[in-house]
């Protein structure tokens, strides 16, 4: 995380001025605060105009806007609503980011084929998709991807892309789900099966996007064509796909 943070004081008034920045969860924290000091201890209220704004792949939105805040001493408390006994929103405003478990998904295109797996078990069981699963403590996005790779198929990739960045909303579960997908052309190793999915190649004009995940006909053609991509994705009941937004990016690091 990188941050800055800057007070000012002019005028009767207090100005502050803020900046989070985390790369990992492509997102930007930004707000201005400007207040009247308390009038005394007993009353450590004063009256503040608070604008916040969180930015995340480009899309800005306004998170916060309020009237109050209790100020006491050296320490400033962002509430909301009316009074001194307001409820905590947070100090932290890493708090207030929806929380989000990395995944890689890794697909081979090679000599106008792809190679799928399906899926023997667990989340997406019954599914073709490409190779991947969840990063782990301690391992890069990239590291993860290849390890998936070599565990799900046996094969090792020698160009690995990173060419898109896929969230998912589902109603049931309040953390967002952030694919890495990689594309890669290059491999050592002959694909088999494994314990969690069965390989096997497919011509790009029969890709069995019946039996695939809904959103994967929106962004395989573009991986498929060169492109870099970002789309978020929104789930009912866990496989029923209620609306997306997707769209070519020039970068997705
Ligand atoms: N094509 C496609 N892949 C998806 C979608 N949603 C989704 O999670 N995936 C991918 C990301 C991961 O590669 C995989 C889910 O990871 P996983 O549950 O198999 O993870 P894992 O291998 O670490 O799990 P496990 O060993 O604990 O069973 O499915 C989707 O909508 N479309």
């Amino acid at each position: 995380m990188r941050s800055f943070i800057k007070t000012f004081q002019t005028h009767g008034f207090y100005l502050a001025v803020g900046l989070w920045k985390y790369p990992q969860a492509h997102c930007t924290v930004s707000f201005r605060i400007c207040w009247t000091p308390a009038r005394n201890s007993r009353s450590p209220s004063s009256s503040f105009v608070w604008i916040g704004a969180i930015e995340r792949d480009g899309i800005k939105r306004l998170v916060a806007k309020s009237e109050r805040f209790l100020c006491t001493g050296q320490t400033m408390a962002i509430g909301s609503g009316e009074g001194t006994n307001q409820e905590l929103v947070s100090t932290n405003l890493e708090e207030t980011l929806p929380a989000r478990k990395l995944l890689t998904l890794v697909i081979i295109h090679h000599e106008e084929k792809v190679l799928l797996g399906m899926k023997k078990r667990g989340f997406g069981k019954g599914y073709y998709n490409g190779f991947g699963g969840k990063v782990e403590k301690g391992e890069t996005i990239e590291e993860a991807a290849a390890r998936e790779l070599e565990e799900e198929s046996g094969v090792t990739a020698t160009d690995m892309e990173k060419r898109g960045i896929l969230t998912f909303h589902f109603d049931n579960d309040p953390v967002l789900w952030e694919v890495h997908v990689f594309y890669v052309t290059k491999f050592l190793g002959d694909p088999y099966e494994t314990e969690e999915m069965a390989p096997s190649w497919f011509s790009v004009a029969d890709i069995p996007y019946d039996t695939m995940w809904a959103d994967d006909p929106l962004w395989y053609p573009l991986l498929l064509t060169g492109q870099r991509f970002k789309g978020d994705f929104f789930f009912t009941n866990t496989t029923t796909l209620t609306s997306h937004s997707i769209g070519v990016v020039e970068s997705v690091s």
